[in-house]
Formats: structure tokens, C-alpha cells, sequence
């Protein structure tokens, strides 16, 4: 039997559509801090401002492209988020500092999935965090595609990753009401996230998010 997953619905711009996302049954709500790409952004002091606002025990995740420790500690310290999801690779892998300074934070690793290499990337990463995050960005290109992209990837890596780690798997990238069924037999992921599935003209549409629970929960 196929659990259903947890959903997070990421790109949050306001109080207004947290409070929708929650009503409609979202577990987690993500809030983009500053990126070299990506329509999900949103300052530092309007994401400490939802995160006040969001009942427990729905889970507030600060996005951050920063790298190196003392930089995501910072920018943490200015949100108060409950998870942190380190969207770019972190400095030599540098997690016992973030356990050290911040032991009440969930830490959440995304890896962007592209070849057999994201594999062992994850089984080596999944030591160190409370769980992984696969999306579809390009850490690689000139101006770094960190997610948002509206892109699936190989889910069948995505399988292989699930069945090699022992943390809790989320799934991002591309993912929409039409897909989204597809996506959970194949992957069978603890949770489920996105941003542009849901919207219309960057904004939360609430057709679609409606859309998008009754399709999970088919
Ligand atoms: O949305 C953004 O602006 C963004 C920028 C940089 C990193 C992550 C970002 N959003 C995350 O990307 C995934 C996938 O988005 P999509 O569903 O493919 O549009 C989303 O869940 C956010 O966690």
C-alpha cells in the first residue's frame, strides 16, 4: 500500500496565500530567501512575518542558497523558519557546524537531480540531515538554477535514491495535479513539493491547489 505523502507548498508570498495553503492541507509551507534565479523570492522580513503567523504544527522552510555555515546561520537568524532547506551544496560539508549552533533546526539538503552521481551524492548527504530534498535545478550554469524551475527530472533516479537512504525523501520539480499520481507510485517519497503547479501568474490559485490535494488523495 502507497502512504500518502506529506505536501509542502513552496514559494509562499504572503499571509493571505499561507492561510490558504494550510486550509487546503498543506504539512509544510517553503519561504525563498535570496536567489541568483527563480520566481519564488521574497525578503527576509516579509518571511519572518508569515512564519509568525503559521500554526503549529505545519512546518515553516527557510530556503537559503547560501553555502557557507555562518552565512545559513545568519540568514536563519533573521527568520526563525522551523526546517532550513539548503538548496546549493554546502562547504565541505560543513553539517556538524549547523548541528552545533543551531540543534532545535531541522536540515533539509536538496539535491538536484542529474545523472547517476546525484545517487551517491544523496547516500553520502543523507548522513548528515534530517532528510532530502530532490528538485530539477542547475547548480552548474553561469547563473545558478537553484529550483523553481517547473521541470521534472528521472524519477527513476529519484526511486533509487528513496530506496538507498534512510531519511525521509521529498520530491520537487515540475510536479502538477496531472503528474503528481505518476510521480508518488513511481517514487513512493515521504513528502511532495512545489511552487509553479499551483499558480497563475505567480500567484496561489486556489482552483489549482484544490485541484492538486483531490488528485494526491484519488
Ligand atoms: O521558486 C524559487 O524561486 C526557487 C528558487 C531557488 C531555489 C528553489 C526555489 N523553489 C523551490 O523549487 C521547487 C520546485 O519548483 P517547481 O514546482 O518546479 O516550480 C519548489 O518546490 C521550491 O521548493
Amino acid at each position: 500500500m502507497i502512504t500518502i505523502p506529506r505536501v509542502k507548498i513552496c514559494c509562499i508570498s504572503s499571509v493571505e496565500e499561507a492561510r490558504m495553503a494550510v486550509e487546503c492541507g498543506a504539512a509544510a509551507l517553503g519561504l525563498v530567501g535570496h536567489m541568483p534565479s527563480g520566481p519564488g523570492v521574497i525578503s527576509d522580513e516579509l518571511i519572518s512575518t508569515i512564519v509568525k503567523t503559521v500554526p503549529p504544527p505545519v512546518a515553516t522552510f527557510l530556503l537559503t542558497s547560501e553555502t557557507d555555515p555562518a552565512a545559513i546561520i545568519s540568514h536563519y537568524k533573521k527568520v526563525h523558519a522551523s526546517v532550513i532547506q539548503i538548496v546549493d551544496a554546502l562547504a565541505e560539508r560543513q553539517y556538524d557546524t549547523l548541528r552545533r549552533e543551531l540543534p532545535a533546526v531541522k536540515l533539509v539538503q536538496v539535491i538536484h537531480v542529474t545523472d547517476e552521481r546525484s545517487v551517491t551524492e544523496a547516500i553520502e548527504v543523507s548522513k548528515h540531515v534530517d532528510a532530502i530534498l530532490l528538485d530539477s535545478g542547475n547548480p552548474n550554469l553561469a547563473v545558478k538554477e537553484l529550483g523553481g524551475t517547473g521541470r521534472t527530472h528521472n524519477w527513476d533516479l529519484s526511486r533509487t535514491i528513496r530506496e538507498s537512504i534512510d531519511i525521509p525523501l521529498y520530491l520537487a520539480g515540475g510536479l502538477n495535479k496531472e503528474n503528481v499520481r505518476q510521480a508518488i507510485d513511481k517514487v513512493q517519497p515521504f513528502g511532495i513539493d512545489l511552487c509553479s503547479g499551483v499558480r497563475t501568474s505567480g500567484k496561489l490559485d486556489k482552483e489549482k491547489l484544490q485541484a492538486f490535494f483531490a488528485a494526491i488523495n484519488s
